[in-house]
């Protein structure tokens, strides 16, 4: 494994907020770190690039034990949410400042940064000032000043969470194809499933501390270990002794004699959602949009696949 986590832990005075973690990372690859609000993602990553210290356990890069090495000894770049940009230099300034600290020439760190305006599709804004970027321009500029250096491992702490959701998807795009084209090792921390199905090769699904599950997006849905897991990725409805039905997996069709009703129809474009009450209880229902949508109060005949969680 290019990047190998061993029983990592972390207290801040006395409260445990990451439990002995263990994962890797291969080479050329994006993990994503999965979960909600408070459960140690940020805390995750200061571990990895050293901001903070840890209590125990082991980091290793490229086959190095960085634990206790200091953040600027490390092969490691961060990038925030927020931009962390120099506003009083350009594009240009802000790209080529971490090339200042290695053994390249002016002349050499100008191609670099030109070469990285271009991946980043932003060739005509170099001498352009900051303030004067988007806010998705200014977060492309930060990725590219990270980039730049060529760190062995890239951090991104919800990078794309300042812009709005058409950006987002482009940003998540764009990030693909650099990391394909740079050929980067990533770890990329979000709250956001959407983000995490498209970014990430691996997936770390993380609550209060604990590692809940590691696979990939397809695999975290189609076969959630716990009930955390199920109930964090994606929609489902359960039912008794680990058993669920995702809403995709009811097919409902209009038909006076059925025993379900629609009870609630919610139209979202390319997919309805409709909440039907079915042998006295009540299921989320997900359609594609192919036929006309059926109104509340529809009788319909209701078939439906079951799934099992693997452990209770
Ligand atoms: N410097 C600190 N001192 C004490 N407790 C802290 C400190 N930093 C974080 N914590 C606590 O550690 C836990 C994990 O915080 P962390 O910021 O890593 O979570 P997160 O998953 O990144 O959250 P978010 O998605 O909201 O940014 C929280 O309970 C937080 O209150």
């Amino acid at each position: 494994m290019f990047l190998e986590v061993k029983n990592l832990t972390k207290k801040y005075s006395n409260k445990t907020v990451l439990h002995s973690l263990s994962f890797g990372v291969d080479q050329n690859k994006i993990l994503v770190v999965l979960g909600p609000s408070g459960c140690g993602k940020s805390t995750l990553l200061s571990c990895l690039n050293g901001f903070i210290t840890v209590d125990e356990g082991t980091v290793f890069l490229d086959g190095q034990n960085i634990t206790k090495l200091y953040p600027e000894e490390r092969d490691i770049t961060t990038v925030f949410q927020s931009y962390s940009l120099f506003p009083h230099m350009d594009v240009m300034q802000n790209l080529m400042y971490g090339l200042k600290f290695k053994k390249i020439s002016r002349n050499d760190a100008r191609k670099k940064a030109l070469k990285m305006l271009h991946l980043l599709q932003m060739d005509e804004f170099s001498n352009t000032k900051i303030q004067d970027l988007s806010g998705g321009q200014q977060q492309r500029i930060a990725l590219g000043r990270s980039l730049i250096v060529e760190p062995k491992l890239l951090l991104l702490d919800e990078p794309f969470s300042n812009l709005d959701e058409k950006l987002r998807l482009t940003m998540r795009h764009e990030l693909r194809q650099i990391q394909k084209e740079l050929n980067m090792t990533m770890v990329f921390v979000t709250h956001d499933q959407q983000e995490a199905f498209s970014i990430g090769d691996q997936i770390l699904v993380m609550d209060q501390g604990q590692i809940q599950q590691i696979d990939t997006g397809q695999g975290l849905y189609s076969t959630p270990k716990n009930h955390f897991v199920l109930k964090f990725i994606g929609d489902s409805n359960l039912l008794d002794n680990g058993e669920y039905i995702r809403p995709e997996d009811i097919v409902i069709k209009s038909d006076s004699n059925g025993d379900g009703r629609i009870e609630q129809m919610d139209f979202q474009g390319s997919t309805i959602n409709y909440l039907i009450k079915y042998k006295e209880r009540v299921f989320h229902v997900t359609c594609l949009n192919r036929i006309e949508p059926l109104k509340v109060g529809t009788h319909v005949d209701v078939q439906y696949k079951v799934s099992k969680l693997e452990e209770k």
